[in-house]
């Protein structure tokens, strides 16, 4: 672990962004405190200015204002990451450029000789930074089963420095026990991190920060900004000597979430709750349609999951994304290629709904033998569900399966 940097060359720390600043101290419910931003702009403008700024001038050259340079800070981004942190829970949150970069300044805290455990199903990307640092980097990986207890603890030991999870995974929709697993680790490796990647659910539906992991981080590409229009990353923690830690990296490798996409992100997350709350109840009517048509469909929200209550007692929500398996690679491509609603895409929580088959798109950078080791359905297809008519949604899923010979009946004759 590096040593923390002064807290002095911080941006100004986050305070949330709540009606109970000036007021009575309350605590809104999360749908009320997600709509809520204040902000310190002069003309009181209701939405959050975009600093779209480089850099800010000082008044001389020994007395620096509150930001320097947009790589440090910009106010535009100290206004996301105050709200963020607010609907997370955390003390503090760091916005940053993707998913991605958010795990890279996560993966930064690790050293040569470092072990981490992490799923055996995982985003396909998170696996490639994972593999490339096992390479290069001198870090052991164990990809185990999490949703088994025992598969976490038989890798602990006192080298292991990160437990990395996802639940639900992406995309065999697996749920893991992270309360569980984060008091095992803490008991067995004080000083190793918890990380937990929430991008499958959001903050609306789960934080695992409650459940006293170290981090949480999501891709805010997905559900936070909610319209395929940004990618962003954010990091959420409650320890402010690992905030620190972070935001070293994110200063030192600039990969800081740039103004405009802060305000995108800000003006998306407002809406959080009221497009989750729609996709996810499109999705249980896709997967319980899916199900009762004979498929094995991987929802949470289906009392058939095998972790079903472990799931309910850590979220709120199912979520929208769920993934079925055809018994066919090539049924599975037809079905996606058929589909008209649902458009062909990578990716997940958006408005609109997608289809994809994961081996050849979302995680096609995994190995096909890793893929096949780790029980990876190759005609695995996933729905991303989104915020349309559900009628019009199963409608599109019907008429795909029969085009591709899955179902015999027209549907258009039913
Ligand atoms: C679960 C999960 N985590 C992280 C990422 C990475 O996010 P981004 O694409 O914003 O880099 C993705 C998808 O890309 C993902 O599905
Ligand atoms: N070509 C991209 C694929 C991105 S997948 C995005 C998303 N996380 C998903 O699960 O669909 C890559 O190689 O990263």
């Amino acid at each position: 672990m590096s040593s923390s940097v002064p807290s002095s060359v911080l941006p100004p720390s986050p305070a949330p962004s709540t009606p109970r600043l000036g007021g009575p101290q309350r605590r809104y419910k999360l749908e009320t405190e997600i709509v809520y931003t204040e902000s310190p702009d002069q003309y009181r403008s209701s939405s959050v200015p975009i600093y779209q700024t480089a850099t800010f001038k000082q008044a001389s050259g020994s007395e620096m204002g509150e930001y320097d340079y947009t790589r440090s800070g910009n106010p535009t981004r100290t206004q996301l990451e105050r709200h963020l942190a607010k609907i997370m829970n955390a003390s503090r949150v760091l916005a940053v450029a993707s998913g991605m970069s958010a795990m890279d300044v996560i993966a930064r805290l690790l050293r040569p000789g470092d072990e981490v455990i992490a799923g055996d199903d995982l985003y396909g990307g998170t696996n490639r930074l994972l593999k490339y640092l096992a390479t290069n980097g001198g870090i052991a990986v164990h990809h185990v089963d999490t949703t088994s207890i025992s598969a976490v603890t038989e890798k602990l030991n006192d080298k292991t420095a990160m437990v990395l999870l996802e639940s639900p995974t992406n995309p065999l929709i697996k749920i893991c026990d992270i309360p569980t697993i984060t008091k095992l680790v803490k008991d067995a490796a004080p000083n190793a991190i918890v990380a937990v990647d929430n991008t499958m659910l959001s903050p609306i539906a789960q934080n695992p920060l409650d459940f006293g992991v170290d981090i949480v981080y999501e891709s805010a590409t997905k559900f936070l900004s909610g319209h395929h229009d940004l990618m962003a990353g954010v990091i959420a923690v409650n320890d402010e000597q690992l905030a620190e830690k972070l935001f070293f990296t994110v200063n030192a490798t600039g990969c800081g979430l740039a103004p405009f996409d802060c305000w995108l992100l800000l003006r998306g997350v407002k809406t959080l709750a009221i497009r989750f709350e729609k996709a996810q109840s499109n999705a249980q009517t896709v997967a319980e349609f899916l199900e009762g048509m004979g498929f094995k469909v991987r929802y949470p929200g289906l009392k058939s999951h095998p972790q079903y209550d472990l799931h309910w007692s850590m979220a709120r929500g199912a979520g929208a994304v769920l993934s079925f398996e055809t018994g066919s690679v090539e049924a599975s491509e037809r079905i996606v290629e058929s589909a008209r609603l649902w458009g062909i895409s990578v990716s997940f929580g958006c408005v609109n709904s997608l289809i994809s088959m994961p081996c050849k798109m979302s995680h096609a950078s995994i190995d096909p033998k890793v893929r096949a080791e780790r029980a990876l359905p190759e005609d695995l297809i996933r729905l991303c569900v989104g915020i349309e008519d559900a009628s019009d949604l199963v409608d599109d899923l019907k008429h795909a399966l029969f085009q591709a010979g899955v179902l015999k009946a027209d549907p258009t004759s039913c």
